[in-house]
């Protein structure tokens, strides 16, 4: 029997957006300083972080959650669960317990890391060890910088050298011996946590459910993801994004399992695609490491212009695009899709957020909290650099005066209107030539053919100039 002072140390692992026990790099190191023994899990309903919460993440964090728990009980060990300020729940936890040390995953927002310090001063006036670990991305923020030692603007470099660098296999799931046998705690109802049940059916939770997307997708669609993520009716991608923002999904598991794709890829075509997508994967790490750097830009432009940008910010037309009842078809279609499954496909997202913020002139704050509410996917990294991305304020954007034409993107991106009938059933028996022409048909013929669709609600023409003058006015142009 070894004594109180042989015994190893007791370590806490605090769970937060990384819901899963497999490529979990904190919960394998805490496993590693247990010595094999005595990691105990626990989940901290935290309300300043609730507070940014919505019906529909909040019921798929709970999945997950239960999941989790799940996972755990498998292993003979379960999840404890606490409400309250961290700051004040995890000393008290880790003397309840007799803890050594607590560890948790670093979250790059500004929110987590303000946080995350108040915990581990908290927890080291009480004399317990914190060590914070960098998992939610392969290559943490800072790692990958310009020669001249500066956090990249430019995803194109970043890309390249994320590409060349080795990549850490994923870290294996603790065994059943390295986990404490505690009695786990009920997980709260979601109203107990100031949410209602979800309007839509959420995509599954949990790792096993975000292995068998990405398997999916890797078996077959990867190969022919450099075309197929163009075309919102084919649905050619991975649809891991809930998973990779609630960390159901590791994305050194997501790489290996590309990597593995890469060995079966059978000509330069094929090889292109896992390419591209592991360009995807990429894209998200550079967010995260702007959000790291600069987490300011959670409600202020990246990049500012001489003068504010005069945003128009009309809530008729906000309405409009909210509703999906612009009268342009592509951007309708996203907008109910949002609205129908809580996700976007991705050139659908750029359309809908140009269109709000160029031909609406509407500030890109207005949609991300849009978006925040309703996508289920939302991370705060991706969000906000795709929503500065189309207003021109993020870094690497879309230059101001390059604007997409809702009308050539559905022509484009969908040729037979599939998708746009999909999600817009007043225009399911109208040709896909007249849909993609309907905001230049006249009044008559669009009665004619939906009665109950709406006319556009802007000429995009004479919005596109509009827009580029108010951008070159804050550019100080005029
Ligand atoms: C205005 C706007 C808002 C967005 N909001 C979010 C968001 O809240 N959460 C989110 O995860 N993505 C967001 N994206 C990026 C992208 O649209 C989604 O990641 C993608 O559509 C998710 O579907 P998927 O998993 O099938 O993607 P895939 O094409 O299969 O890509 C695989 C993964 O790569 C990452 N990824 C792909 N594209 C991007 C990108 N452009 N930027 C950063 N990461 C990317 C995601 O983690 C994604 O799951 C946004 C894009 C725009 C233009």
């Amino acid at each position: 029997m070894p004594t109180p002072a042989d015994s190893p140390p007791v370590q806490l692992f605090w769970h937060r957006q990384d819901l899963r026990l497999h490529d979990n790099r904190g919960l394998a190191a805490a496993a590693d300083a247990a010595e094999g023994e005595a990691v105990i899990p626990v989940f901290v309903f935290d309300d300043d972080v609730l507070a940014y919460g919505s019906d529909r993440r909040v019921a798929f964090m709970l999945e997950a959650l239960a999941e989790l728990r799940d996972a755990y009980r498998a292993r003979g060990s379960d999840l404890l669960v606490r409400r309250g300020d961290p700051s004040g729940v995890l000393p008290d936890l880790a003397l309840e317990r007799d803890v050594d040390a607590v560890h948790w995953n670093a979250d790059y927002s500004g929110l987590a890391q303000e946080r995350d310090e108040a915990v581990a001063d908290a927890l080291s006036a009480a004399g317990v060890e914190t060590h914070r670990h960098h998992d939610a991305v392969i290559h943490e923020p800072g790692d990958i910088r310009t020669n001249a030692g500066d956090p990249y603007q430019v995803y194109t470099y970043f890309w390249k050298k994320w590409r060349d660098r080795d990549k850490p296999d994923p870290f294996d799931a603790p065994g059943a011996d390295s986990l404490a046998a505690v009695a786990g705690d009920d997980l709260p109802a979601i109203d107990a946590l100031g949410f209602d049940e979800p309007d839509i059916d959420l995509p599954r939770a949990g790792h096993d459910a975000a292995a068998a997307r990405l398997d999916r997708f890797c078996d077959a669609d990867v190969y022919d993801y450099t075309d197929g993520r163009e075309y919102p009716a084919r649905e050619g991608t991975a649809r891991v994004s809930q998973d990779l923002a609630y960390g159901t999904l590791g994305p050194r598991e997501a790489y290996a399992r590309t990597a593995e794709a890469m060995t079966g890829a059978d000509d330069e075509g094929e090889r292109e695609g896992v390419d591209e997508f592991q360009s995807q994967l990429a894209w998200r790490e550079f967010y995260a490491q702007v959000l790291y750097f600069n987490p300011e830009v959670v409600s202020e432009n990246y990049d500012d212009y001489e003068h504010p940008i005069p945003w128009r910010n009309d809530a008729d037309e906000i309405a409009a695009w909210k509703a999906g009842e612009t009268g342009y078809p592509i951007v309708d279609a996203g907008m109910r899709q949002l609205k129908r499954e809580g996700y976007v496909h991705n050139r659908v997202r750029m359309v809908v957020a140009s269109f709000l913020t160029k031909d609406l002139l509407t500030d890109w704050r207005v949609g991300y909290a849009h978006f925040r509410e309703h996508l289920v996917d939302h991370d705060t990294a991706n969000d906000n650099g795709g929503w500065q991305w189309a207003a021109s304020t993020g870094t690497d954007a879309q230059p101001y005066f390059r604007i997409f034409n809702p009308q050539t993107q559905g022509e484009r991106y969908d040729p037979d209107a599939a998708y746009i009938r999909d999600y817009v059933p007043e225009l399911a028996d109208v040709p896909a030539a007249k849909i993609h022409e309907w905001p230049e048909l006249d009044a008559a013929e669009r009665t004619d053919l939906a009665p109950g669709y709406p006319a556009p609600i802007v000429d995009h023409g004479e919005r596109r100039e509009a827009a580029i003058e108010a951008f070159e006015t804050a550019r100080g142009e005029e």
